[in-house]
């Protein structure tokens, strides 16, 4: 963000130009709410303040009742241009009074904890019952990590301006936000090495395919029966045309359609048409599972690995593995234990995934309400999925979804976006409360939504 505005800025467009197209784009969102009702703007120091007096003399010149409260002058260069130009009323120590109140403390620039006057402004406006705009951010929010840095209310919408900063997409902070929005004011933003996943379109069986080129996935059991078997039932109906459970024993509550082999590991891994690999769910973490995570990862072929795999993951089991073809679908506690096992000191969520990115080279799909994807093109984030998909299992789905759509194309980058955006629709198409075996049928409507 910081570094397109300075290019727009170089390109001739002042600073005072960007903000009036903020404030004046945020002001339209604001009018909408507010529908003729009154509005009261907080307004902070910086350029935050200054889009703030923008949005309060767009809505005082169409004729709203606006209250301004600003407790302190704009000190901002151009916010001080901002406030020249507001023909209205500034007070400095007010209390909120408007149906809608927008939040102009903050933005990009906050470096500390909000106190004093600002914490007690923000009190205020938590407890006031009323319809709350943040302008860019919270503005007790961090908008690079998405960390709380004072009281938070919670909002009803977040209007992010000319782009999304990564706090947007972070918890904390974004459970806080309401519906968020992006208010376009020119910038030229493609080229960030981050995006905001966009709902990917997947393409239905070409019409030569078979069950082979279709791929054909092969989930590798373990100790525990119930989870792989939940990773099959998704990953069926995501679109692999075969799905097989490579297993040492037999499974009588596996479905008529799944093909359970029971031939020792190596055996059944030789079949040179699998496209792509599952391990991790149900495995175990004793020395046979070990053994059976080496021998799938000597495969060499497209692999996800999720739950115990994770824990028995080590530099050594990856040193003759193409790491370019492997997905891993850490939840926070196996990001924290990857990070143990590869020397990762990094604090944050973001900062791990990406340091594991980079010292592996695997493709790191960091799961939770805030989910993360880093591989070598980028880093993605999401919008938000259902809070109902905290459940048992939702994870051994996620991972049979990201699975098949690997024996698919065998692009793991595009299989975890893929499976993430099919992962929240299911969610969504069974919400709510629904149970870890509603969600894996689920899938198979989710598809429908991006075909
Ligand atoms: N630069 C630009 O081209 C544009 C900037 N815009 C706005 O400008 C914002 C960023 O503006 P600024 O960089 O001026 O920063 P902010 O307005 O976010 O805040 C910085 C000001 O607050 C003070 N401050 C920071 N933390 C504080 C704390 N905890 N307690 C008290 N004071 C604190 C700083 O000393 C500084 O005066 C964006 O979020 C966006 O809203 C928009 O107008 C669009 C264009
Ligand atoms: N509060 C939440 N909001 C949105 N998604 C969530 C939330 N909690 C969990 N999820 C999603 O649910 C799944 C949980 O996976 P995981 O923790 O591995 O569970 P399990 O091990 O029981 O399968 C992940 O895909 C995660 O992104
Ligand atoms: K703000």
């Amino acid at each position: 963000m910081r570094a397109a505005e300075r290019a727009t800025m170089d390109g001739g467009t002042s600073e005072w130009e960007l903000m009036q197209r903020a404030g004046q784009g945020a002001a339209q969102w604001v009018m909408r709410v507010a529908g003729g009702r009154p509005v009261t703007v907080l307004c902070g120091p910086g350029n935050n303040g200054g889009d703030g007096y923008v949005i309060a003399e767009v809505l005082r010149r169409d004729g709203h009742e606006v209250q301004v409260i600003a407790p302190i002058e704009a000190t901002a260069k151009t916010a001080r241009i901002a406030r020249a130009h507001f023909g209205g009323e500034v007070v400095a120590d007010g209390t909120p009074r408007g149906a809608v109140v927008v939040d102009c403390l903050f933005g990009y620039g906050l470096t500390r904890q909000v106190e004093g006057s600002f914490g007690k402004l923000l009190e205020k406006l938590d407890a006031y019952d009323c319809y709350k705009i943040a302008i860019d951010v919270p503005s007790a929010v961090d908008s690079d990590t998405g960390t709380v840095l004072g009281p938070l209310p919670r909002y009803d919408l977040t209007l992010a301006l000319g782009a999304w900063k990564q706090g947007h997409f972070l918890m904390p902070a974004m459970a806080s936000m309401g519906a968020k929005r992006l208010v376009s004011i020119g910038l030229d933003i493609r080229s960030t090495s981050f995006a905001v996943s966009t709902s990917p379109h997947i393409a239905p069986p070409p019409s030569d395919a078979h069950k082979y080129r279709r791929g054909l996935l092969a989930i590798v059991a373990g100790a525990m029966p119930g989870a792989p078997m939940l990773a099959v039932e998704a990953a069926m109906r995501a679109g692999a045309g075969y799905v097989k459970l490579l297993s040492e024993r037999p499974h009588p509550e596996a479905p008529a359609e799944l093909v359970v082999e029971q031939d020792d590991l190596a055996a059944a891994l030789s079949d040179e048409r699998i496209s792509a690999l599952l391990v991790g769910p149900g495995l175990g973490r004793d020395d046979t599972a070990r053994k059976r995570l080496a021998r799938v990862l000597a495969k060499r072929k497209p692999t996800v690995l999720d739950a115990d795999a994770l824990h028995l993951l080590g530099p050594r089991l990856l040193d003759s593995v193409d790491v370019a073809t492997l997905c891993l679908t850490p939840h926070e506690g196996e990001l924290a234990s990857l990070c143990e096992t590869f020397d990762i000191a990094a604090e944050s969520k973001l900062e791990r995934a990406r340091a594991l990115h980079d010292i592996t080279g695997m493709t790191v799909l960091a799961k939770g309400p805030d989910t993360i994807l880093v591989s070598d093109a980028t880093t993605r984030f999401f919008p938000q999925g259902s809070s109902w998909l905290s459940t048992a299992g939702t994870g051994d789905v996620l991972a049979g979804i990201v699975a098949s759509r690997l024996a698919v194309h065998g692009e793991p980058l595009r299989a975890c976006e893929e499976a993430v955006w099919l992962h929240h629709e299911a969610a969504r198409l069974a919400s709510p409360a629904f149970s870890v075996g509603d969600l894996a049928r689920s899938v198979k409507p989710a598809m429908a939504a991006f075909l």
